[in-house]
């Protein structure tokens, strides 16, 4: 026998439908409600308060991220009105750092199910799986394959804790509904051990597939995406390197696309610098950077400093020559045989740096001969900005800016209380996870979160509102400016160099008329005036309200 359930309890068990106790007694009377609630009626505030009462009895983030969650899948927007009125203390348990762990324990604390997990032995059954996602329609998805999760490698299927942290962003900070938006996890297997022998895992139990195999299992997915939603903007996140950049170069042409790794990081490293640049009185022409870890995001940002560097009015010979790359075998140069494709455009002639070091050129060798101003670390490996490296970074230029952006927390290259007092109180810092301010001699110096949480909202805002086509390049290059322009250390130096996290939802509607401008320019989205893309992004900016149902 088939159980389907008397109507009536979807709309207690439908998270997007569900009041709780806030549906009215007119509700409760045609909906069948009546006795399934307790008779006292709420406002939604008195529900957040409640709600905030027992986010505070958690004891532990990851307990805390767990409790959130539950409340996502019951309520969406008790779920989300709570996260818009506490972001700056609830980001991090939905977002990084606590997402890692909640990633890494997964199927311990998997409860509902949320999103879609596609397993690549059903990858035949990718129509029918799209179909079951019970969403009248779907305009954002994020998907991931688990394999790169922040700086904590393979996590397989856990890895859904990402596409549902994100999209929990696109909603509290870019204000697309939740109703519109898809998590999806596509489980290649894994190759994490411990995963694989959890009695508890939820994945498919199976090493990664690879090469041929892996790339059609990806394309039956988009090209199902396409044929169902075929606007849909889908943003792919935490692929692993080898994946990452063909994935971009293949789709980002056929459908509205985009890699946040990618793109997002550098717009949001490119806005920052931006601003870092106002303070310390070094434009991006005349910086040299060095960036430790030649991955996903160390490259994508190199490619959009040099775009930067040639606005500027530098030749992209000359931008390139200024930026220097570091992995784990050392500086690129182009005595190197074994770079990936993506990273060859960023190596520096084996002739230039000849007699900087014995073999291998370090991190410390380039910060010593090429005096960076500007150091980013995208390693996700912990603790490899030492004090020598800094010392030597304070050494040779007056204000460094050391962005380590590699996150959660426990994979930062240094956490800046170190930083600021290897550095005597002279570096600016921005961290990819978030950080409390640093006190040095007396003053304050406050954190940024570089992370590109600040790009991808109103990036998505920006394009459903526009009706964006596809995502270009210069769609983040607009982003990045949007970003900088309303960077607090503009009219006061010793301010963060990016808006308080509390200031995002204003961030991402800017985000979203710079990015839907740039759109119209690039020919990518129906022109209108400035006046009706404005409109449309406040139109389209969704925030936590109980609709009537009855
Ligand atoms: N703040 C933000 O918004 C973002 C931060 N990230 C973080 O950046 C990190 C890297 O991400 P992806 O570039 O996507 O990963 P990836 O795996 O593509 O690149 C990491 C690179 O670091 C290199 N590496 C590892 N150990 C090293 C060592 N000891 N010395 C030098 N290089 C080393 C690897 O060989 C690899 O090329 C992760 O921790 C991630 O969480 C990534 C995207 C956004
Ligand atoms: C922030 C982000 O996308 C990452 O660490 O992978
Ligand atoms: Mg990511």
């Amino acid at each position: 026998m088939v159980y389907s359930g008397p109507a009536n309890l979807h709309y207690v068990t439908n998270p997007l439908l569900n009041k709780g106790t806030a549906f009215s007694l007119q509700e409760r009377e045609q909906l069948g409600l009546m006795g399934l609630l307790p008779p006292h009626i709420e406002t939604l505030e008195t529900q957040l308060d409640r709600a905030y009462a027992a986010f505070e009895r958690e004891e532990t983030p990851l307990d805390k991220h767990v409790y959130l969650r539950g409340l996502q899948d019951d309520n969406e927007v008790l779920f989300y009105a709570l996260l818009v009125r506490h972001l700056s203390e609830m980001m991090p348990i939905i977002y990084t750092p606590v997402v890692g762990d909640a990633c890494k324990q997964f199927s311990e604390i998997y409860d509902h199910p949320r999103g879609l997990i596609i397993p690549f032995p059903e990858r035949d059954r990718i129509d029918e799986m799209l179909d079951n996602a019970i969403l009248p329609s779907v305009e954002a998805i994020v998907v991931t394959d688990g394999e790169r999760i922040l700086g904590l490698g393979d996590q397989g299927a856990g890895g859904m804790g990402i596409p549902i942290g994100k999209l929990s962003l696109y909603t509290a900070a870019g204000g697309i509904n939740p109703s519109v938006t898809l998590p999806v996890v596509l489980d290649a297997g894994t190759n994490n051990q411990e995963r694989l022998e959890d009695p508890l895992y939820i994945g498919w139990r199976h090493e990664r597939i690879s090469g041929d195999e892996y790339f059609e299992f990806v394309d039956l997915f988009v090209q199902a995406v396409m044929r169902k939603w075929p606007d849909v903007l889908l943003q792919f996140e935490d692929f692993a390197q080898q994946h990452a950049a063909p994935l971009l170069a293949r789709y980002r042409d056929q459908l509205c696309t985009f890699n946040d790794d990618i793109q997002g990081t550098a717009a949001v490293t490119a806005g920052t610098l931006l601003a870092a640049s106002n303070v310390t009185g070094v434009s991006l022409k005349d910086a040299t950077i060095a960036f430790l870890g030649a991955g996903s995001a160390g490259v994508g940002i190199a490619e959009q400093l040099v775009q930067l560097m040639v606005r500027q009015g530098l030749s992209e010979t000359e931008a390139r020559g200024r930026i220097y790359l570091v992995d784990r075998n050392g500086l690129l140069t182009d005595a190197m045989t074994d770079l990936l494709p993506f990273q060859k455009q960023l190596v520096q002639p084996v002739d230039k740096v000849a007699g900087w070091a014995e073999g291998n050129i370090s991190l410390l060798d380039v910060i010593n001969n090429a005096k960076p101003n500007i150091l980013v670390g995208v390693s996700g490996q912990a603790g490899l900005f030492s004090e020598a490296i800094i010392r030597a970074m304070a050494d040779h230029t007056e204000h460094p800016v050391v962005l380590p952006l590699s996150n959660p927390t426990s994979r930062i290259e240094a956490v800046p209380a170190d930083i600021l007092r290897w550095s005597d109180g002279c570096a600016l810092v921005a961290t990819g996870s978030p950080f409390d301010p640093v006190t040095i001699a007396g003053n304050i110096h406050h954190i940024a979160q570089c992370n590109n949480s600040y790009i991808f909202p109103g990036m998505g805002l920006g394009v459903l509102a526009a009706g964006a086509r596809r995502v270009t390049d210069g769609m983040f290059m607009a982003a990045a400016e949007a970003l900088a322009a309303l960077s607090p250390a503009k009219s006061d130096r010793t301010a963060s160099l990016l808006p308080d996290v509390s200031d995002i939802c204003e961030v991402s509607k800017a985000i979203a008329f710079a990015v839907g401008q740039q759109a119209q320019l690039d020919g990518v989205a129906p022109n209108t005036t400035e006046y009706d893309l404005k409109a449309a992004i406040d139109a389209k900016f969704w925030t936590p309200h109980y609709e009537e149902i009855a």
